[in-house]
C-alpha cells in the first residue's frame, strides 16, 4: 500500500457519517461462476445514517449506542472491526483503535447500514492512524469486506456495475427528498439473491440529468428493482409497506431498496415528505421511518 503521512496528524478522534445507500434503480444483469449476482444499478444516499467515531487507543474495540443498537452485538464479526482490522493489514500499522458506532439504521435492511459503517470505519481510521492508501487499494479493501462498500466508499450517486466493484460518475441528480420505511425485520441479501427466479435485465444504464425530482420519478419508473419480487415472496410485508407509501399524497414513486425491506417514496420537497412520513408513523407505529434528503453531492461534509 502507498503510505504518507496525511495532511491531517495521527492521533486526533475522527467521526465520520454513514448514510444509508439507496438503490433507486437495480438490475439483475448476470450471474458470475462464483455465484455473485452482476448488477446495473444507479446507487445514491439519503441524509440519514449511522455515525462512526475512532479515537487512540492501546487496543481495538467497538461500543454500539444509538436507537437501533440493539439489533447489533460488539461481535469480532462486525464489519467495523473487520473493517479496521484489514486497513491495518494492509497498510502495516497495528491494529488499536477506540471505535463507536451509532447505530440508528434498520440492521439487515437493504440500505447498506453495515457498508456505510465499514467505509466510514475505514476513512476514519485511514486520518486516526495517519495513512493514506489510493483510492483504488481502498476499493479493494473494502471489496474483501462486502459488495457495497466500494460505493459507500465514494459515498456520492454513482452508477455501480460487476458485483458492486465497477463504479462510474452517476448523471447529475436534481434536488429531492426520501422517505426511508422498514417493517423492522430483517431480510437476509444471500437469500433474496437465492429467491430470485426471473430472467436477466437487460436495460441501459439511465443517461441525461433529470432536471427535477419529477423527471426523475419520470426514469426512474422505466426501470426497477429486479430483487423485489423475490423480497416480497419472502417477505410479505414489503408489498404492504410499499403500497403505504405509494398512497401517501405527494409521493412520486414508491421503490424497495437493495435486497430489502426497506423501500423508499421519491418526494419533490421536504414538507410533502415530512407530512408522509409522519402519516406513515402515525399509522403503523411498528415501523420505522426516516425523512431525509436525497444527497446529491457527497456524504462527507
Ligand atoms: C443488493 C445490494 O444491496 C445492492 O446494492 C448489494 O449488492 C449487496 O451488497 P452486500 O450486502 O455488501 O453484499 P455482500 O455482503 O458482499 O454479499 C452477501 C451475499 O449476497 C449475494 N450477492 C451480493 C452482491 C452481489 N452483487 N451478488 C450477490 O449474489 C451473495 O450471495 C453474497 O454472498
Ligand atoms: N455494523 C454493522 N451494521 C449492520 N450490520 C452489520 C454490521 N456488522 C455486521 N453486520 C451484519 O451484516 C448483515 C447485513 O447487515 P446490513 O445492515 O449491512 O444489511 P443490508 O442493509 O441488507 O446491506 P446491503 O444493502 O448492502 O445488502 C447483518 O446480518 C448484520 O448482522
Amino acid at each position: 500500500m502507498t503510505q504518507s503521512l496525511s495532511s491531517r496528524p495521527a492521533g486526533d478522534a475522527v467521526e465520520s457519517f454513514a448514510a444509508a445507500k439507496i438503490n433507486l434503480y437495480l438490475h439483475v444483469t448476470g450471474r458470475r461462476d462464483d455465484g455473485y449476482h452482476l448488477l446495473d444499478s444507479l446507487v445514491a444516499f439519503a441524509g440519514v445514517g449511522d455515525l462512526i467515531r475512532v479515537g487512540p487507543s492501546d487496543d481495538l474495540s467497538l461500543a454500539i449506542d444509538g436507537p437501533n443498537a440493539g439489533s447489533l452485538a460488539a461481535e469480532p464479526d462486525n464489519i467495523v472491526l473487520r473493517a479496521a482490522r484489514a486497513l491495518a493489514a494492509a497498510a502495516g500499522v497495528p491494529a488499536k483503535a477506540a471505535i463507536t458506532l451509532t447505530k440508528r439504521l434498520p440492521v439487515a435492511s437493504g440500505i447498506g447500514g453495515g457498508s456505510a459503517d465499514g467505509a466510514a470505519t475505514l476513512r476514519g481510521l485511514c486520518r486516526l492512524w495517519g495513512v493514506s492508501p489510493d483510492e483504488t487499494e481502498l476499493a479493494r479493501i473494502g471489496l474483501s469486506l462486502g459488495a457495497d462498500l466500494p460505493v459507500c466508499l465514494a459515498g456520492r450517486p454513482m452508477q455501480m456495475a460487476g458485483i458492486g466493484e465497477v463504479l462510474a460518475a452517476a448523471p447529475n441528480l436534481p434536488p429531492a427528498w426520501l422517505v426511508l420505511v422498514n417493517p423492522r425485520v430483517g431480510l437476509s441479501t444471500p437469500a433474496v439473491f437465492k429467491a430470485r427466479q426471473a430472467v436477466f435485465s437487460a436495460q441501459a444504464p439511465l443517461v441525461g440529468s433529470p432536471s427535477d425530482a419529477h423527471a426523475l420519478a419520470s426514469a426512474l419508473a422505466e426501470r426497477g428493482n429486479d430483487l423485489t419480487e423475490p423480497a416480497v415472496r419472502l417477505l410479505p410485508v414489503i408489498g404492504d409497506v410499499l403500497a403505504a407509501i405509494a398512497g401517501q399524497p405527494s409521493c412520486l414513486l414508491a421503490r424497495m431498496s437493495g435486497s430489502g425491506a426497506t423501500c423508499f417514496g421519491l418526494f419533490a420537497d421536504r414538507t410533502g415528505a415530512e407530512e408522509a412520513a409522519r402519516q406513515l408513523a402515525l399509522g403503523h407505529a411498528d415501523w420505522w421511518v426516516a425523512a431525509a434528503p436525497l444527497v446529491i453531492r457527497g456524504t462527507q461534509v
